[in-house]
C-alpha cells in the first residue's frame, strides 16, 4: 500500500445538516490517525459547513459543471465549489456517467475546469459486469483513462484515479484481490504512457466498490492500491473509521 493511503467518503446524494456531527466525529479521530489521509465528499449543500466543522480532513465535491460560469440552470462550477471550501473534487463517477450520460469527453472537461482553479480531481473508471463477463474490463478503463484525464500542465500531480467496478458499488460484492491488482497494475501502465514514466508513478489509484472495515485489509493489501473511494460505509463515523483504522494498522504493521 502507499506511504500515505488516502481514504475518501463519498456521501452521494445522502445528508442533511444533521450529519454533520458524522462529520466532526471523523475529523476529531482522523487527526489522531496521522498514517491516513481522510477526505469526505458530501452533497454540495454541505461542503461550506462540513469544511468549518471539520479542519482537519479533506473536503470535496462530487462533480462540478465543465463551464467556468454561465446560463446552466442548476449547476455548480468549480470555482463556485472552491469558494464553497471544497479542495477536490470526483468526476466521472459511474453514478454520473448512467443518469447523466456523461461520456470520457465530458468527464475529461470537468477535471480540466477543476484543475484550472486550483482544485485536485479524483476521476473514477470502472467496467461493468458484462464488460467483465466479456474480458474486457482492462480494455474498458484504459479506453475510460485517456478519454477522461486531463492534460492540462503539471495535470499528473493534481489527479487520482479511482478504480471502481460498477457491479461492486453499493452491491456488497468485490473483485478478489488478484483482480483489483491486475486492474491497478494495468492502470499504472495507462498512467505512465500518458503522463510518461515519473509523473505517471506518483498518481495515486483508489479501489472503490462495497469497502467496508471487514474486507479494506484484503482490498487494500492489493498491488498498488493507494487508498480507497467509500459509500455507503463513509455515511457513519462509526463505519468510516473502522475502515480507516485498518489503513492505518496496515501502515504500522
Ligand atoms: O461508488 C462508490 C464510491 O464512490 C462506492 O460505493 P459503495 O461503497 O457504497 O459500494
Amino acid at each position: 500500500m502507499a506511504v500515505r493511503p488516502y481514504i475518501v467518503g463519498n456521501w452521494k446524494m445522502h445528508g442533511t445538516r444533521s450529519m454533520l456531527s458524522e462529520a466532526r466525529a471523523i475529523d476529531r479521530a482522523a487527526e489522531r490517525l496521522i498514517k491516513v489521509e481522510v477526505a469526505l465528499a458530501p452533497p454540495f449543500t454541505l461542503i461550506h459547513a462540513t469544511r468549518k466543522e471539520a479542519g482537519l480532513i479533506g473536503v470535496g465535491a462530487q462533480d462540478c459543471h465543465a463551464a467556468e460560469g454561465g446560463a446552466h440552470t442548476g449547476d455548480i462550477s468549480a470555482a463556485m465549489l472552491k469558494d464553497a471550501g471544497a479542495g477536490f473534487v470526483i468526476v466521472g463517477h459511474s453514478e454520473r456517467r448512467a443518469d447523466h450520460g456523461e461520456k470520457d469527453a465530458d468527464v475529461k472537461a470537468k477535471a480540466e475546469s477543476a484543475l484550472a482553479v486550483g482544485l485536485s480531481v479524483i476521476v473514477c473508471v470502472g467496467e461493468t459486469e458484462e464488460q467483465r463477463d466479456a474480458g474486457k474490463a482492462e480494455s474498458v478503463v484504459a479506453r475510460q483513462l485517456k478519454g477522461s484525464l486531463p492534460t492540462a500542465d503539471g495535470a499528473a500531480d493534481k489527479v487520482t484515479v479511482a478504480y471502481e467496478p460498477v457491479w461492486a458499488i453499493g452491491t456488497g460484492r468485490t473483485p478478489t484481490t488478484d483482480d483489483v491488482s491486475a486492474m491497478h497494475r494495468a492502470i499504472r501502465k495507462v498512467l505512465k504512457d500518458f503522463y510518461g514514466d515519473e509523473a505517471g508513478a506518483k498518481v495515486r489509484i483508489l479501489y472503490g466498490g462495497s469497502v467496508k472495515a471487514e474486507n479494506a485489509a484484503e482490498l487494500l493489501a492489493a498491488d498498488d492500491v493507494g487508498g480507497a473511494l467509500v459509500g455507503g460505509a463513509s455515511l457513519t463515523a462509526e463505519s468510516f473509521l473502522g475502515i480507516i483504522a485498518v489503513a492505518a494498522e496496515m501502515q504500522e504493521g
